[in-house]
């Protein structure tokens, strides 16, 4: 498992077994940016990344010059904000990953972002379709349940659309329930690991408690422990709103897309057995109005290498599942301009009726 500790050993110890002729563009769209800043460095210190692209309406040959500072191998370049320079910074990329937009303030939902970053992304989108259509694209901006089926219509309506490249990144989630539930267990967080499948906010992010180290955990603690990780968000932008700084996770954020970042890398470039979990297009709950959906993924050099299922769940899960289900198949029909609200609501998930538009949720 890659964990803060891991990070930095991991990526010294394969400085020596990365090879000289394989070379990685990574392309940062957003990259001054709250989360970009960090993430640009993150990526800097990857030996896996050869050219690191840095992109933003303001700021980016800043962020560049600095971050080219650091004494690791790859060739950092900045660019301002012109179409050819968007071009530029995309042409050739491997990954691309999206943190572009407005974070939250306190009071906001996610989806409170949608009117402004939905045609943020979307642009980007556009440009990334045009210049670098067989990257992988990371979608870091917010709302994620939207943004990410945002770009899948761009990509096809440009025909170049493959869903094994498209991934909304959800690590953040899984980051945060191994470390919250190695809190409550006075373990190291290195050796936890909670499965988070649904989407990326609120009520969408279901952690499944029942396949983790701690199966046993239940009543107020277990109903306390999911709703922080449901809710970790806001944990960060009310501390940050109240420490008078504004904004959302930044740091914590941009630790987990350069995992997300690591792992596709290190996939692309021939190791097995990479997991991550990812919001992709999906065939989980595809019955259920949510053609895109975040579970555990193996990753190959194409992305995508397989969706693995929910697996087994308890009552209690059906039901967080079934009101996930609810909220993200709203979350994923205004992303293609239909608002219209869940079919059916369950707002007790200790009944664990689990049931979504009427029919029961089985056990993917
Ligand atoms: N997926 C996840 O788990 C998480 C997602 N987020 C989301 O990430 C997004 C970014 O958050 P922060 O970095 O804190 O915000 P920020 O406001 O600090 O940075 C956003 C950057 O995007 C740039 N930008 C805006 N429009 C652009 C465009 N058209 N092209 C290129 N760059 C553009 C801005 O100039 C700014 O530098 C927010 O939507 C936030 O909600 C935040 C934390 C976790
Ligand atoms: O809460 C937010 O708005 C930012 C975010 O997605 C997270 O921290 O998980």
């Amino acid at each position: 498992m890659f964990t803060a500790r891991s990070a930095f050993s991991t990526i010294g110890r394969r400085a020596f077994s990365v090879s000289a002729h394989q070379s990685s563009k990574v392309t940062i769209l957003g990259a001054a940016g709250g989360i970009g800043q960090p993430l640009s460095l993150l990526l800097k210190l990857n030996p896996r990344v050869t050219d690191l692209a840095l992109y933003d309406i303001r700021g980016g040959p800043g962020v560049a010059a600095d971050v080219s500072h650091v004494n690791t191998k790859s060739k950092v370049t900045g660019y301002d904000p012109a179409p050819e320079k968007l071009k530029a910074a995309l042409e050739g990329a491997e990954i691309v990953l999206i943190p572009a937009g407005v974070p939250r303030k306190p009071g906001m939902s996610r989806d409170d972002l949608f009117k402004t970053n939905a045609s943020i992304v979307r642009d980007l989108a556009k440009a990334a379709a045009d210049y670098a259509p067989n990257a992988k694209l990371l979608i870091i901006s917010n709302p994620v349940n939207s943004t990410v089926p945002i770009t899948a219509e761009v990509f096809k309506a440009k025909g170049v659309y493959n869903p094994k490249r498209l991934f909304g990144v959800t690590t953040l989630d899984v980051v945060r329930a191994s470390k919250f539930i190695s809190e409550i267990q006075g373990t190291d967080p290195a050796g936890e690991e909670v499965t988070v499948v649904g989407g990326h906010s609120g009520v969408t992010i279901v952690p499944l408690l029942s396949q983790s180290n701690h199966p046993s955990i239940d009543g107020a603690t277990r109903d306390a422990l999911v709703k922080r990780i449901q809710f970790g968000g806001d944990e960060v932008v009310q501390a940050k709103s109240s420490a008078g700084s504004g904004g959302s996770a930044t740091l914590s954020m941009a630790f987990a897309g350069s995992r997300m970042a690591d792992s596709l890398l290190r996939a692309s470039h021939g190791e097995t057995g990479v997991f991550e979990p990812a919001f992709v297009q999906s065939p989980l709950y595809k019955d259920y109005g949510c053609e895109f959906f975040s579970s555990r993924i193996e990753l190959g050099p194409e992305g995508v290498k397989e969706i693995h299922p929910v697996g087994k769940v308890n009552k209690y899960e059906e039901g967080l599942i079934a009101i996930a289900l609810n909220d993200l198949a709203a979350n994923i029909k205004k992303a293609r301009h239909c608002d219209t609200p869940p079919i059916y609501a369950i707002t007790d998930p200790r009944i664990g009726s689990g049931v979504c538009q009427g029919k029961p949720i089985s056990r993917r």
